[in-house]
């Protein structure tokens, strides 16, 4: 089921989307002594990391990962990791254990199997997710157009983790980037898209009633994913 929820403001904006989050992670640790979130990077969830972060569950028992991930080191600008490290891995939430998705691997699909291993380890499914959604419809780094896009949405494909090229001839993504799939991301218990500005809110309805098989908010409508979009103009 997908809802959609308008928010005046975005300090209303960012601390529903946050609230929703905490409380399924609050849930998950409450039954079953763990919980496993995984956040989007770009620019738009800062606020809710920030919210997020100050919200009051037992954050020892907390893995925090990342739904991309730039295939860079945390040093450089580029890095998810390191976003999600300076923003809500502070405060109380410093306690989680981060699982990055990167790593110094001889090829980005090393590292992907490496992370997808590492996912498994911890349950082999997501509890709460943060998404963010690009102007072209992107979810995670699942690209219109890339090569890697078919795979990346193919029903029931096991390992969690991919390697994505950079795009071509000017199509995103400008750098290689390691995504999680569809069929991962639709196990999860709760997913919270957040979005702001006019152009978003068109381009997730066109994308919400496009081709699941090469639209991932489709696709990710389609496998009836628990998907709550949290919207604000006031960004
Ligand atoms: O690594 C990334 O860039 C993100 O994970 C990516 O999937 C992001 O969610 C969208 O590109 C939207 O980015 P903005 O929030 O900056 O609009």
């Amino acid at each position: 089921m997908t809802t959609i929820e308008v928010f005046p403001t975005a300090a209303a904006w960012a601390e529903a989307c946050a609230a929703r989050l905490g409380e399924t992670l609050g849930a998950a640790v409450l039954e079953q002594g763990r919980a496993v979130f995984a956040g989007a990077g770009g620019s738009t969830p800062s606020p809710i990391y920030a919210d997020l972060a100050r919200i009051d569950l037992d954050w020892s028992r907390v893995v925090v990962t990342l739904v991309d991930e730039r295939y860079v080191a945390e040093t450089s600008p580029d890095s998810n990791a390191a976003l999600m490290k300076r923003t809500l891995l502070t405060g109380p939430a410093s306690a989680a254990r981060f699982l990055p998705l990167y790593a110094p691997s001889v090829t980005v699909d090393r590292a992907a199997a490496e992370a997808s291993k590492a996912l498994k380890g911890e349950g082999g499914r997501l509890d709460a997710v943060l998404l963010g959604m690009g102007e072209d419809g992107h979810i995670c780094s699942m690209f219109p157009e890339s090569p890697t896009l078919k795979t990346l949405l193919t029903p029931d494909l096991k390992p969690a983790v991919y390697g994505v090229p950079p795009g071509r001839d000017g199509l995103a993504p400008p750098q290689e980037r390691l995504s999680i799939n569809l069929p991962y991301l639709a196990k999860a218990r709760r997913v919270v898209l957040a979005l702001t500005g006019a152009k978003k809110r068109a381009v997730f309805e066109r994308e919400a009633a496009g081709d699941p098989r090469v639209q991932p908010i489709a696709a990710l409508i389609a496998a009836k994913v628990p998907l709550e979009v949290l919207w604000t103009e006031a960004v």
